[in-house]
């Protein structure tokens, strides 16, 4: 890990911080390499039947990190920047997650590499439905659940749901989370990441003896988890100055009205333009002045090039990975409180095993006792890493992950290795 290496992808940065973990734990160098390795990988071609009758093909994957705590867990990501390392990095970041805020589950990742937007809501069911014939072999609700991630949402979860569904024969909910409501989703679960993003950012504030109340955030991303975020901050009195989303980003001194701000993209697609605040360069983002920044987009954002220019007191990360190693390294040196995303955006996962239990038990919790258990599991995962944190010297994203890690290989151990 060195300050210079901005851009070397998310699984370079992930293994590094295994590798890190396991220095620490001391684990056999045999299982070091097991939990580098993905269990189970899957690249498929996804045929598309255009609108017009041409046809276009995409690239897609399903990795499956570990299975020792349980089955794998994970989104499906829709996105021209998907490839096997992303996805790869992003199903191990899934496993060390679902540890560390004790479920049992292991971690997985999918993804096509599409752009959402460029297509037909009929051509997106038609994607949808392909991949997942494609990957029925190796999903099923005790083996590999997927869940909405970048460029996905409640419907493509529904089409999973329903393909899976024809082809085993019989309603099979659990196969999915993030499901809409009236198919058996769980209340609460749409905004769960967010909802976790902005209780964690408001005990780091409380650790930071920063009041929320006048505080100042920003937040890159306007979509499932950086909306949400923006607007449980707001609610809780904090000024949510600029957010940016893939076309631009806003800004205003005395904070943005989120629910307008809501309002336009819903209307325009995007934050940009906005009347109620000035436009910004959405780069300048992660470099502004506030006391919280809540990256909430996508990956590698803060590099080694302009982490010296962070001002930000806080760091939680909303999306996975959004900060290199490299980032990491130079942000060490400093005073800025960095929540690791397997931390502060582990709301989503919960709130989806929650649902993955609504759906075994068919039985529905209510939305009190979704955020009730929500906000205790995170609260103990909380503390459960500031606490190591303290007695090992480490930076969160350090505790959090040897923490995970040595869940997952105490799991490993007492399973044994077969045969
Ligand atoms: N949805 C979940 O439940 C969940 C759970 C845990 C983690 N995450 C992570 O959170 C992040 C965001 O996921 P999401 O579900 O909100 O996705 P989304 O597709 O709903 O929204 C993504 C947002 O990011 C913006 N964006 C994309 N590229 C950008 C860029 N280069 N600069 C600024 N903005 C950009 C998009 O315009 C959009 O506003 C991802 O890293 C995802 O893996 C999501």
């Amino acid at each position: 890990m060195t300050p210079t290496d901005t851009n070397h992808g998310p699984l370079v940065d992930a293994k590094a911080q295994l590798a890190e973990a396991v220095a620490h734990l001391g684990c056999e160098a045999g299982v070091h390499r097991m939990l580098a390795t993905s269990r189970r990988e899957m690249a498929v071609s996804v045929p598309l039947r255009r609108d017009d009758g041409s046809t276009a093909v995409y690239e897609g994957f399903r990795v499956q990190h570990n299975f020792s705590r349980g089955p794998a867990k994970g989104g499906l990501r829709f996105s021209t920047a998907v490839d096997l390392d992303e996805v790869r990095a992003l199903a191990m970041w899934m496993t060390w997650k679902c540890a560390l805020v004790n479920l049992p589950y292991g971690g997985a990742k999918g993804g096509v590499a599409i752009e959402p937007r460029d297509h037909s809501q009929a051509e997106l069911e038609r994607v949808t439905r392909r991949y997942t014939s494609e990957i029925l072999p190796i999903i099923g609700p005790e083996i590999d659940i997927p869940a909405p991630d970048v460029g996905t949402d409640e419907q493509t979860m529904a089409w999973i749901m329903d393909t899976y569904s024809a082809s085993v024969g019989h309603t099979v909910p659990g196969v999915v989370t993030g499901k809409p409501i009236s198919l058996g989703g769980s209340l609460g679960r749409a905004t769960a990441t967010s909802r976790g993003v902005a209780h964690i950012a408001l005990m780091a504030m409380s650790l930071r003896g920063i009041d929320p109340e006048g505080a100042t955030a920003a937040i890159q991303g306007f979509g499932k988890v950086g909306r949400g975020a923006a607007r449980f901050l707001a609610d809780a009195g904090v000024r949510v100055q600029a957010i940016s989303d893939v076309d631009g980003a806003v800004w205003s001194d005395e904070g943005l009205d989120v629910q307008r701000l809501g309002a336009h993209a819903d209307e325009t697609g995007s934050v940009a333009d906005f009347d109620g605040a000035e436009q910004i360069d959405p780069a300048s983002l992660v470099t502004l002045d506030v006391d919280v920044l809540v990256p909430a987009a996508v990956e590698g954002v803060i590099t080694a090039a302009n982490a010296d220019r962070v001002r930000a007191s806080i760091i939680v990360e909303g999306a996975n990975g959004p900060t290199t190693a490299g980032a990491d390294a130079i942000l060490a040196e400093t005073d800025v409180l960095i929540v690791p995303d397997i931390l502060a955006n582990a709301g989503g996962v919960i709130v989806s095993y929650f649902e993955w239990a609504q759906a075994n038990q068919a039985y529905q919790w209510t939305e009190r006792q979704v955020k009730d258990r929500l906000e205790e599991r995170l609260t103990r995962a909380w503390h459960d890493v500031v606490e190591y944190s303290g007695v090992h010297h480490m930076s969160y994203r350090q505790a959090a992950t040897a923490l995970a890690v040595r869940r997952v290989i105490e799991a490993h151990e007492l399973r044994g290795l077969y045969p």
